[in-house]
């Protein structure tokens, strides 16, 4: 599989048509239990441009409050719906990660909604990689380094994707420049939306042997 760069594992097309018509059925059944919000900046309010919604034992969310992982709905309160097996499958079978992912944020992009550069660092766990599934529309990722200041590159995301950020990467800055519209017949009204798969607590140490 390409390495676009230490770190960065892109498989294209890993879910194929039908994959990607099953999981967007999944998604559907599970947004009408956790319905799409709009997360706002820290501190100032802005809401996103993205809006989102999470499965998983924690979804990750931002208000004036801050950045965090929560195992409820903020509007609703209720625990956010399973992950499907076929993200379970591929977090196991392209990551080859030991522990299983705990939280799937749900981006969906819509109109000029993009998703300016910044880390994944809100996660204990930063040995484990990300893994993020696109569906829809074509976005135009940009990756750079672990420093704000490093150069970057962009590449496209395609419906069925699936990039891997670890290693020396997992902490690169990245965001998503901009979606093409019309470049997939995968959602009827356009738009884009991504799964990103994160483990997020650290496995607990085994216990002592008791003397
Ligand atoms: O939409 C994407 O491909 C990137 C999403 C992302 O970077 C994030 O949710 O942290
Ligand atoms: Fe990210």
């Amino acid at each position: 599989m390409p390495e676009v760069r230490p770190g960065v594992i892109l498989h294209p097309e890993a879910l194929d048509r039908d994959a990607q018509v099953a999981l967007l059925g999944a998604l559907q059944a599970a947004l009408r239990d956790a319905p799409v919000f709009t997360p706002t900046m820290p501190r100032t309010g802005t809401p996103f441009s993205v809006r989102m919604s999470n499965l998983g034992p924690l979804g990750w969310v931002s208000d004036l409050q801050g950045y965090r992982y929560q195992a409820t709905h903020p509007d609703t309160g209720r625990p956010w719906p399973a992950m499907p097996d076929v993200l379970l499958d591929l977090w196991r079978d392209l990551t080859g990660y030991p522990q299983a992912p705990e939280a799937c944020l749900i981006n969906i992009y819509e109109g000029t909604a993009r998703m300016g550069l910044h880390q994944d660092r809100d996660e204990q766990d930063l040995d484990a990689p990300v893994l993020s599934v696109s569906l829809g529309d074509t976005g135009v990722f940009r990756i750079g380094g672990t420093s704000r200041r490093d150069p970057t590159r962009s590449f496209r995301l395609k419906s069925g994707d699936v990039l891997v950020l670890g290693g020396e990467s997992r902490l690169a800055f990245h965001g998503i420049d901009r979606v093409i519209p019309g470049s997939s017949s995968l959602l009827p009204e356009g738009g884009r939306i991504n799964l990103t798969l994160r483990r997020v607590t650290r496995q607990q140490a085994a216990a002592e042997p008791s003397s």
